[in-house]
């Protein structure tokens, strides 16, 4: 899917929601767990309640990994049913991948092909030729991490290196790259402060915003810093939206959850 595509589908939905996938056995219902392939019935109720309100997913890999290969097994199947009954979703996989050249399109391989992924977050502490291989796949987004919404972000993100923070740093050397086009960043809702800044070097790049509900981020302050006339924004909620409930009418209550911020996101766009 385009930049163009994922902005239209924004307007269409009234939504920047991305829901976060990140499926653990330990915090399913229970009774899922007699269930052949328990994490993708899991994700298939959470899928089919949500949808309405949102643009994208975001299976984070590390979650699917876990498992072995049930996981893999359980995050090809997810994608595949998002893509056949919900053609008009966006799909991230949150890999934070990169690695030498030939290793790195291995992994663009797996997730872009293989998987079938619209988009895979990156990390770019490697370098150019760690991120390349990713961007040259055609209408496929590579996300960089730029500031991250963890505390460690702190030990080295904001760093003074030439006068200037690293996370700064990162983003406007990456956008000399070739296939730039083809770049979004991680920007953490918990810190939303560093938004205005960050849309003085890319004002139009879409930003994956991590961070709103467990980490106690906020919906109004990413939008009041980093939102654009063209959106620019996915907004990522997991823990709060898919473990709402642990009762057998969880999906519905997921559902509740992600229409409050559809919601309150539709009052955002409102105001553009
Ligand atoms: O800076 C980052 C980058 C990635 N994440 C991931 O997003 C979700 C957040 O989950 P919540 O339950 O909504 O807190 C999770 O997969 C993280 O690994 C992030 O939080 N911050």
């Amino acid at each position: 899917m385009t930049s163009k595509e994922l902005t239209q589908q924004i307007f269409k939905k009234k939504s920047f929601l991305c829901v976060g996938l990140d499926t653990d056995l330990d915090r399913i219902p229970t009774y899922l767990l007699s269930e052949e392939d328990p994490v993708f019935s899991f994700n298939k109720a959470i899928i089919d309640a949500t949808h309405k309100y949102c643009v994208a997913y975001k299976p984070n890999i590390a979650f699917y990994e876990a498992i072995g290969v049930d996981g893999w097994k359980a995050l090809k199947k997810t994608v595949d049913y998002l893509h056949s009954e919900y053609p008009e979703i966006y799909t991230i996989a949150d890999a934070k991948r990169g690695d030498i050249g030939n290793t790195s399109r291995m992994y663009a391989k797996a997730f872009f092909e293989d998987l079938g992924f619209d988009s895979v977050t990156v990390a770019p502490y490697m370098g150019k030729d760690s991120v390349e291989p990713f961007l040259e796949f055609t209408n496929k987004h590579t996300i960089l991490l730029a500031l991250t919404s963890n505390e460690g972000a702190y030990d080295f993100q904001t760093l003074q290196t030439d006068n200037e923070e690293l996370y700064k740093q990162v983003i406007k050397t990456s956008k000399g790259w070739n296939n730039s086009e083809n770049l979004m960043y991680v920007v953490g809702a918990t810190k939303a402060e560093y938004l205005a800044d960050i849309r003085k070097i890319i004002p139009e790049n879409f930003l994956l915003v991590p961070g709103v509900g467990a980490q106690g981020g906020s919906l109004e302050e990413v939008c009041k810093y980093g939102i654009t006339k063209n959106v620019g924004l996915l907004v990522n909620s997991s823990r709060k939206i898919i473990y709402a409930s642990d009762s057998s009418n969880f999906a519905e209550i997921a559902g509740a959850k992600a229409e409050a911020l559809q919601i309150q996101m539709a009052q955002e766009l409102e105001k553009l």
